[in-house]
């Protein structure tokens, strides 16, 4: 479904402020799969999650989604294949639209733009479908501007949006990072209720250690733009935030950033 491959991204090459944010990594995903990644600050989680929506293009490797060679396609030209949410509930949404105008939006992504085609009373129905889905009564709300909802609420519009048309792959970068403690859980149960319900083939960015072990079936651990840790499923199901800690601790000089545990 994903494969990425080999792919390296330097920032400002050959200068003082020369960054290496992804070296050689590979990674391959198959139908289905709901990996978490976690690691260090500067480790290149976003700039692999850039990379594979195309916001960002590598500079070595090749990039795959449903076998299709997107390695150098810009982001508008994935768009149709790549649903991604934000840490910030500000990025995914317009405030100044409606909810049913963003839902319309984001289920024309990909297609041809405009309003009008969107708004249609059978979309209508489906829209109200999806959001009760959410449990915020936001169904109720179809002509609020979204400038007017929560944050929490915000980001569970995202995350719906997102879902929406079934992307190929499903992008989230620490989307639950700035709500507090109470709205982070809701959203993370939507997210697993939304990944379940699509069969969505996700990659989700945490510093949440208990978060990235309770979701999905598989994790990795990023340092320095390479990938140094891998649990699959079985290996999973079994582990703990000390065993991550444990193998955090092995690669000399780092420090998991990890939020559960800055509280
Ligand atoms: N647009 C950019 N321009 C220059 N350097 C960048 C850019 N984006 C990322 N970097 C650098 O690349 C490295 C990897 O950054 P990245 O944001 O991918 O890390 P991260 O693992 O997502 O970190 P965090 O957990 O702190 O968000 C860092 O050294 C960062 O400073």
């Amino acid at each position: 479904m994903l494969t990425v491959n080999d792919v390296s991204k330097t920032f400002f090459p050959g200068t003082v402020n020369e960054r290496r944010a992804l070296h050689q990594l590979s990674l391959t995903l198959a139908e289905g799969d709901f990996v978490t990644v976690i690691g260090s600050n500067g480790a290149g989680k976003s700039t692999l999650l850039n990379a594979v929506s195309g916001r960002l293009i590598a500079d070595g490797g090749s990039i795959e989604i449903d076998g299709k060679n997107v390695t150098r396609l810009p982001d508008h030209r994935r768009a149709k294949y790549v649903g991604r949410v934000f840490q910030d509930p500000l990025a995914g949404t317009a405030p100044n639209l409606t909810i049913e105008e963003n839902l319309s939006l984001a289920f024309l992504r990909g297609r041809r733009r405009g309003l009008g085609p969107g708004l249609g009373k059978k979309r209508r129905v489906q829209f109200v479908e999806q959001l009760s889905m959410l449990e915020l009564g936001l169904e109720d709300r179809l002509t609020a501007k979204v400038g007017l909802l929560s944050g929490g609420q915000r980001q569970a519009l995202s995350l719906l949006m997102a879902g929406f048309t079934q992307p190929r792959i499903m992008l989230l970068d620490e989307h639950t990072a700035a709500l507090d403690p109470q709205r982070a859980e809701l959203v993370t149960t939507l997210t697993q209720r939304i990944v379940d319900t699509g069969g969505l083939t996700t990659l989700m960015v945490t510093h949440n250690m208990e978060q990235a072990i309770r979701l999905g079936n598989r994790l990795i651990m990023m340092h320095e733009g390479q990938i140094v840790y891998e649990a699959d499923a079985a290996t999973k199901s079994s582990l703990t935030v000390q065993d991550l800690l444990r193998e955090f601790t092995k690669i000399k000089g780092a420090t998991l950033s990890d939020q559960a545990f800055l509280g």
